[in-house]
């Protein structure tokens, strides 16, 4: 299997995406021609350069605008594409993608397209090149890959193939199924896209919104395995045109395109291992030629809860840490039997503080200060969750171990926060038997009733959203909800939720796209992928409340406009609508069941702020109608 990706997918000058490109594991690249326009050197000079650093030139991109074309025209085209052959020959590449044509000047004759390749790909053959014909969905004539394939049928030169691109037929809801019957020797070339479902024009949707396989919402898979099927086995291709992928420094782009890739095979790799074993087994599916080579990571984990929240400090922060703790209901429960690290517990929640000096969490405590450095997650299988982080390109991390210490398989997590994967067999007490030391408060606060870790809500840049949409899907299988568009009074804030499938473990993560808001703030704070709030369950959401409060928890006051207009939103028992305004808890409601939540003011200094929920029935959201009336109170908190 070789792995190849577009140069237009990351930025960078030539040399600094080429270099990427390499480090991550690919074996070649498209080369986007205005890429080598503004090069500082030869065809040939970037052709040692790519082989110095082990990858292919496998296609040269784009020349447009030539088939169908009047007879004047096409003969200077066939010129232009004769400098083009030049400069590939210079630097290696054997492919010409030429895309089909967007040009008034063409016109709707499929047998004069057809006529007018079969010229170009003669000229191509006699240089030894060959040329891939790509339809582009908003092509003149041509914009579907049945079109595309019938004048290629029709030109019927061995040096004119098909170039398929998942982004043009998945864009126009195009059927993908035809491809399988298509033969694979004629598809020359396979460029991988996916993207958000979007209802705009389908060009400014295909230049601005691409995204890797894994991070939309189209189906990349049954596109991939139509391709296979086919009899394809040629390179798998990413071509991703994305403005933020523009900015976004290279070495992380290029992680991701090779973690969505390996992703995107494992699967496919799936699914066809189910056709070939069905009970009328598909004889196509058991003669793909590379399904050998496509990626295979262990399975995704399971999860059984959040085990941990580790939270980095030092020596001057650990006591305030600990007493904000305490407020919230939390004992101190153990002292770590090699570290500065106290263990605080209620329910099944399990607090760290960690101010080991000259540790990681040091380290992140002094790029960001008091925060959270690291989650534990329980699962059933935590050496095959590291395994399958590691196999989708995360770093594994070692953390050194006291004598007696329970070895944790950690991963790096997008933005340089750790992930632990905890076996579920230690039990809720057995990672911190063996670890901590126990250590009673004489001081604890009374319990307030909060029983788990609901969600965790992340701060992340907006470079870093598709990042963490791969990264939750992919490495940890999670599956994700809609994008929404949450109204801050500083600006608008992207947010989605991503669970497991029996709801132990939820992330929610978050992009502002203003510099204003308080996501905002906390991201330039705490971090790309930093811990913006902690949701904690409560059985009894007014009970928790009344003895946080009595403990001197702050909570956001919510304007007495939201319980009056509460009511006319949904039919509401009277007796809770008071309980809930005396409260200052917020309501929602969906077909499963309804939610009862609040949150903490922010700390002064720290941003990190706690919500205390109530889930009943199967209500499987998070509030998000609420969240403008908590992003409204938290602006005026602060003023
Ligand atoms: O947007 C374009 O022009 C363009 C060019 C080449 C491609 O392969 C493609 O999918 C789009
Ligand atoms: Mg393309």
């Amino acid at each position: 299997m070789r792995r190849s990706i577009a140069t237009v997918s990351l930025s960078g000058t030539l040399r600094q995406k080429l270099e990427a490109v390499a480090a991550a594991g690919f074996d070649g690249v498209e080369l986007f021609e205005p890429d080598f326009t503004h090069f500082p050197g030869m065809a040939g000079a970037l052709g040692r350069m790519a082989a110095d650093l082990g990858l292919t030139i496998d296609l040269f991109q784009p020349f447009r605008d030539f088939e169908a074309m009047p007879p004047g025209l096409f003969a200077r085209s066939l010129d232009r594409a004769e400098r083009k052959f030049d400069l590939m020959q210079a630097m290696g590449a054997p492919l010409m993608l030429c895309c089909s044509n967007t040009s008034p000047l063409s016109v709707d004759e499929p047998e004069l397209a057809a006529e007018q390749l079969h010229a170009l790909a003669e000229r191509a053959a006699r240089r030894g090149l060959r040329v891939g014909f790509e339809a582009l969905a908003w092509g003149r004539h041509t914009a579907r890959y049945g079109q595309a394939w019938d004048i290629v049928r029709r030109a019927d030169h061995p040096a004119l193939g098909l170039i398929l691109d998942s982004f043009h037929t998945l864009s126009l809801r195009d059927d993908p199924a035809a491809i399988a019957d298509i033969p694979g020797d004629k598809i020359f070339f396979l460029q991988m896209a996916d993207a958000p479902l979007l209802s705009m024009d389908v060009l400014q949707w295909a230049r601005h919104h691409r995204v890797f396989p894994g991070q939309g919402d189209f189906d990349v898979v049954g596109f991939y395995e139509q391709v296979l099927l086919a009899g394809y086995s040629g390179p798998l291709s990413l071509e991703i045109f994305n403005d933020m992928f523009r900015e976004t420094p290279n070495r992380r782009t290029a992680v991701d395109a090779m973690r969505s890739l390996l992703y995107l095979e494992s699967q496919v790799r799936q699914r066809l291992a189910t056709r070939a074993a069905a009970a009328r087994p598909d004889a196509r599916a058991a003669d793909v030629l590379q399904v050998r080579e496509l990626a295979e990571p262990p399975a995704a984990p399971e999860f059984a809860g959040v085990a941990f929240i580790e939270f980095a400090a030092d020596e001057a922060t650990a006591p305030g840490l600990g007493m904000q703790l305490r407020q919230l209901g939390f004992r101190r429960a153990g002292r770590h039997r090699s570290k500065a690290a106290s263990l605080y517990r209620q329910g099944d929640i399990a607090v760290i503080v960690n101010a080991e000096p000259a540790s990681f969490a040091r380290s992140r405590f002094e790029l960001h200060g008091p925060s959270v450095c690291a989650l534990g997650l329980r699962t059933p299988q935590p050496q095959a969750a590291q395994d399958r982080a590691v196999a989708l390109r995360s770093q594994r991390h070692r953390s050194p171990l006291g004598p007696g210490e329970v070895e944790v398989p950690a991963i790096v997590s997008p933005g340089g926060n750790l992930m632990h994967f905890v076996d579920e067999r230690l039990g809720p007490d057995g990672l911190f038997a063996a670890d901590f030391v126990p250590d009673e408060d004489d001081d604890t606060a009374p319990d307030a009733g909060l029983r788990r870790v609901d969600h965790i809500a992340l701060g992340l840049s907006l470079e870093q959203y598709d990042t963490w949409t791969l990264f939750t899907r992919a490495v940890l299988g999670l599956s994700l909800a809609e994008s929404q568009e949450l109204a801050d009074p500083f600006g608008l804030v992207r947010s989605r939720a991503a669970a497991d499938v029996a709801r132990s473990l939820r992330l929610v993560l978050n992009a502002s796209l203003s510099s204003r808001t308080l996501t905002a703030r906390t991201v330039g704070r705490r971090g790309d992928g930093g811990v913006h709030h902690i949701a904690f369950a409560s059985d009894d959401i007014f009970d928790s409340v009344a003895r946080l409060r009595a403990q001197g928890v702050a909570f956001l006051p919510i304007s007495p406009n939201y319980y009056d207009d509460l009511p006319t939103r949904f039919d509401i028992e009277p007796a809770l609508l008071a309980r809930m305004r005396e409260a200052g808890v917020l309501f929602d409601r969906s077909a499963d069941g309804d939610f009862l939540h609040i949150y903490t003011r922010a700390a002064a200094d720290e941003g990190l702020f706690y919500e205390v929920v109530q889930r009943i029935d199967f209500y499987d959201g998070y509030g998000a109608a609420n969240s403008a009336a908590r992003m409204a109170a938290q602006a005026q908190a602060q003023t």
